[in-house]
């Protein structure tokens, strides 16, 4: 992949550019082999590789200049760089930012300048359906002195870009802090965009979470339906579930009774769309502190399908897995040392049996681990 700003040394979000692609995927897959090494029983199979351009269909832009002349990418040492040509985005976003950026000097949006504390836009974050094209684009704003300059020029937006489905403000009057606030205020009469992965339509909301790469996202969905299909027993759990991949793609076939558990009530509420559209009627999704909902259980599920935050489990869950011991256990993270750390608690227990990299990240350092665990006493 040929990258400018990376040549350049203006933005080094992709540390492994320098390295080709497959001498990439050969170095993650040695590490996690490493990282695997006590679970020794354990199957490592091949890694799944991504397009190494165009596969990240989520943009987080930061931005800068000012609102005659806008920049939209990062800030490198307090240098903005323009990352509007990125290639990890699909081709559509280029066009799109370039006519985002006529849309800041149109509705004078004043870019938030970091170091004085001034101006109003901080980011604009774009998301693209695979399935049809269309986007969903929110402002992420330190108030709301820009929103009704922004209400008043999106019909021009609008009318320019017919693929913008769902728009959004964010509100984050914080300095500094956790990129998104908790308030949103929804522009387009649409909410979601509407995905679509090996034939099960998942929703995408301003305010959960979705797979940045989603290609690799419906390999690693049609891995774990497939691994599923040779365990037996009815009852399913999906923690973390978000709007809910890995839980609908194993309910599909009518087999498993499933519960979803996710904290984001948007994204509860994505997932139960989804599982009527797909007419799944042995389904619940509730938004819930997954810890909390498996400290309360006393029934273990067969199959327990976990995906956390970078963080992993950590130990009060993975005590509850051990007090409930579900007969299987998937468990795909996206940190594989938070991953090892927990398997490592679960070992006593469980016996490591399969274990998957899908690269949903290429040139960095990050991957995504699906692994499958069975019950010692089975
Ligand atoms: C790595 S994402 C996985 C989402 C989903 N499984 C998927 O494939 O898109 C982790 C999810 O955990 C949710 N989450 C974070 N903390 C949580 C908690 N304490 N309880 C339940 N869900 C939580 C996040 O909102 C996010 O949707």
């Amino acid at each position: 992949m040929n990258c400018v700003e990376f040549l350049a040394g203006r933005c080094h979000s992709c540390n492994q550019l320098s390295v080709p692609y497959p001498e990439q995927l050969a170095k993650k897959q040695q590490q996690l082999a490493t990282l695997m090494a006590p679970f020794a029983e354990a199957q490592l199979l091949p890694a799944v590789a991504s397009r190494e351009d165009g596969f990240r269909t989520k943009a987080k832009m930061v931005v800068s200049g000012s609102k005659e002349q806008p920049v939209l990418g990062i800030l490198n040492d307090g240098v903005a760089v323009d990352l509007s040509a990125c290639p990890l985005y699909p081709a559509a976003f280029a066009p799109a930012f370039s006519l985002l950026k006529g849309f800041i000097q149109r509705a004078a949006l004043t870019p938030y300048q970091v170091e004085q504390k001034q101006g109003e836009l901080k980011l604009i974050l774009l998301s693209q359906s695979q399935a049809s094209g269309r986007v969903m684009l929110r402002f992420v704003l330190r108030s709301k002195n820009c929103l009704a300059s922004i209400q008043k020029h999106l019909p021009w937006l609008q009318q320019q870009w017919p693929e913008l489905a769902v728009c959004s403000v964010n509100l984050q009057p914080v300095h500094m802090a956790v990129l998104e606030g908790p308030e949103e205020i929804l522009l387009t009469s649409e909410e979601l965009l509407r995905e679509e992965l090996n034939g099960i339509p998942l929703y995408l909301t301003p305010q959960s979470f979705f797979q940045t790469n989603t290609a690799v996202a419906a390999a690693l969905y049609a891995t774990a339906e497939q691994w599923a299909e040779a365990i037996p027993g009815q009852r399913l759990w999906d923690l973390f579930c978000g709007v809910g991949g890995f839980g609908l793609h194993l309910a599909r076939a009518g087999r498993w009774q499933l519960t979803g558990i996710e904290i984001a009530p948007k994204a509860i509420a994505s997932a139960t769309r989804s599982a009527s559209e797909l007419g799944l009627s042995r389904v619940s999704f509730q938004a819930l502190d997954a810890a909390a909902f498996a400290k309360a259980s006393v029934q273990a599920p067969d199959l327990l399908v976990v995906n956390p935050p970078r963080r992993g489990l950590g130990a009060a869950l993975c005590q509850s897995v051990m007090t409930l011991q579900p007969a299987w256990l998937m468990y795909s993270s996206c940190n594989p040392d938070t991953l090892a750390r927990d398997l490592a608690w679960l070992n006593a227990d469980y016996r490591l049996l399969k274990v998957q990299l899908f690269d949903m990240f290429p040139h960095t350092e990050h991957a995504e681990v699906l692994t499958l665990l069975q019950k010692r006493s089975l």
